[in-house]
């Protein structure tokens, strides 16, 4: 069993950017039924069980009340097999189970772990317990893979009942145990199906989920950090193909990859080297007071100081308001210039970062000129607008010039010529259909930010936290992105990069310091 994340070092070598695999629920179905082909019958929820109250005793060694909540299908017999384990276990503790389905309309493993549990002396409860306050742990085995939308208005009364126990479930003050994921939650998509979305942000319970088999996408990303909490990973003794140490090669494919770590440090750099040797990046952004009233030049310095920061050769900005642009520089290593009189095909170059309407004008000849463009804020809505502008970008994959967007939500539903609630339904596929549609990488920011490319390739950041969301901290990843590709790495290797170092120096950030995206900017040379 391994605990995935951010700050713990994978068990083989495995390079950022190349990452945990993650599977669909379609390739998950297809390893599962591999893996129950190649082992003895009801191996596979035997297994399961052993594995999830194994991590219950780790994660409430002192428990002496459990509370399980059983689903109607097999996740619920993970949860039955999960009690018998227990209750062996820890034969004086109180194990107790509240099911959702009478034993007849169980399937076949569910109901052979459901008699053993009976048979081990587990107690069954018709609700949830009275005493739910005074419980040490619950374990959420009510809906795994099996998920499926259906009518609520014809909601049948096991359905109901399984809706009111997981909402019990969330009543809980006590840890909760998710068996394969959050029930509820799409594990394609991260997103909770609509009736089962919570009402509030339910971060105050201590979430923890034992994924089984596979890692999926929906752990990781949108709904799914919140709903999931601390993951953990357990093959089943199954070992699945591109995991580091396992060599099984099943013939499912992963669908998005989890990066959980850095590359070598941006500190390693040879010694026969110059200014020049780690590239130039060139930020236009900064719509002054002077055309709507609207001041975001500091979007454009804070790119800009990411850069430096993050250790690019030469950085230079271009306001779009020139009477801000004169006398020196409160970073006097930023270099300023006036839009007209930069070289936009000799650096690495962020357009957008408080551009507001000034940058459209710009962007024609940006298009067409950079060699490698990080295309942020004002810009992509700019390109929305503008089918002309839309074509221009598509087309510079054809000239080999390299371009990444870094969306969040709202601008890639404007590229995308749809709602925000319909770019986060699908993360994964949104930040894929804008790597299509532009030819170039994509950074779809939030909560699990996704980078895709054209080749269908979909990374799921790990790194991060919600310190991240206040002003200009995107902004700073835009200025970081541009430096770590104007250095060596390759554009998706730099959005990849990129978004791991800006989340994981918000997970790291001292809790007594004051957060903001300057200061964020400042540390990145920290690293
Ligand atoms: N099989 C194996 O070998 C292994 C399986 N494993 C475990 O099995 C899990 C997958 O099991 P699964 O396929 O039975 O699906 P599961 O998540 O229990 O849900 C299906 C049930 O939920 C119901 N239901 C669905 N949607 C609903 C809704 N909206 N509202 C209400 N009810 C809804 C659905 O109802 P029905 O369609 O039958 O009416 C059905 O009864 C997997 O996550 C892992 O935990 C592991 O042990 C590894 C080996
Ligand atoms: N809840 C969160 N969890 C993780 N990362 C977050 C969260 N909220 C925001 N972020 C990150 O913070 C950054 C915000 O960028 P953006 O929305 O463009 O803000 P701005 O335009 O103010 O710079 C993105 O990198 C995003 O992924």
């Amino acid at each position: 069993m391994l605990r995935i994340s951010p700050t713990d070092t994978p068990p083989a070598p495995m390079a950022a950017g190349q990452g945990w695999p993650l599977f669909s629920t379609a390739a998950t179905r297809q390893i599962e039924r591999d893996c129950a082909r190649r082992l003895p019958p009801h191996q596979l929820m035997e297994r399961a069980g052993l594995a999830i109250a194994k991590l219950a005793l780790a994660i409430a060694p002192h428990a002496q009340r459990i509370w399980i909540a059983c689903g109607p299908g097999n996740n619920g017999g993970d949860g039955f097999e999960a009690a018998a384990q227990l209750k062996a276990m820890l034969p004086h503790a109180q194990i107790t189970v509240s099911e959702v389905r009478t034993p007849a309309e169980l399937p076949s493993d569910a109901q052979i772990s459901r008699d053993k549990a009976r048979q081990a002396g587990v107690q069954w409860l018709h609700d949830a317990p009275v005493d739910l306050g005074s419980q040490d742990l619950c374990i959420d085995a009510l809906l795994g893979i099996g998920l499926s939308p259906r009518p609520l208005d014809k909601a049948s009364a096991a359905e109901l009942r399984l809706l009111q126990l997981l909402a019990q479930v969330r009543q809980c003050a006590c840890s909760v145990l998710c068996v394969d994921l959050a029930s509820g939650l799409d594990a394609d998509t991260g997103q909770y199906l609509r009736e089962f979305a919570p009402g509030h942000i339910a971060a105050r319970q201590a979430r923890h989920t034992l994924a089984l088999l596979t890692l999926q996408p929906g752990l990781f990303t949108g709904q799914g950090r919140d709903a999931c909490g601390q993951i953990w990973w357990d093959d089943l003794g199954c070992g699945i193909a591109g995991t580091p140490g396992t060599t099984n090669p099943a013939a499912a494919r992963p669908t998005a990859h989890l990066n959980t770590r850095s590359s070598a440090s941006s500190s390693a750099r040879p010694h026969d080297s110059h200014k020049g040797s780690f590239g130039d990046v060139a930020v236009l952004g900064g719509e002054g007071l002077g055309l709507r009233g609207l001041s975001m030049t500091g979007a454009a310095w804070l790119a800009a100081l990411a850069a430096l920061h993050a250790g690019a050769g030469r950085v230079m900005l271009a306001l779009l308001d020139e009477a801000l642009a004169q006398g020196i520089a409160p970073w006097p290593e930023i270099m300023l210039r006036r839009p007209a009189a930069q070289d936009w095909g000799q650096a690495t170059v962020v357009c957008g970062c408080g551009g507001g309407e000034a940058v459209q004008a710009w962007l024609p000849h940006i298009l067409s000129q950079a060699p490698q463009l990080v295309l942020d804020a004002d810009a992509l809505n700019a390109v929305a607008a503008s089918p002309t502008l839309a074509q221009q970008l598509s087309q510079r994959a054809a000239r080999q010039h390299g371009t990444v967007l870094t969306p969040h939500p709202l601008e890639a539903a404007r590229l995308l010529e749809t709602s925000t609630t319909q770019v986060q339904a699908d993360r994964l596929q949104s930040c894929l259909q804008l790597a299509r549609k532009f030819q170039c990488t994509v950074l779809l920011k939030g909560s699990g930010t996704v980078v895709a490319n054209p080749r269908q390739q979909v990374w799921i950041n790990a790194s991060g936290n919600a310190r991240l969301a206040t002003g200009g901290t995107g902004d700073v990843l835009a200025g970081l992105i541009a430096a770590l590709w104007a250095q060596d790495r390759s554009a998706d290797m730099a959005a990849i990069e990129g978004a791991f170092r800006h989340g994981q120096l918000a997970d790291r950030w001292p809790a007594d310091r004051p957060f903001s995206a300057s200061a964020l900017a400042m540390r990145l040379g920290e690293q």
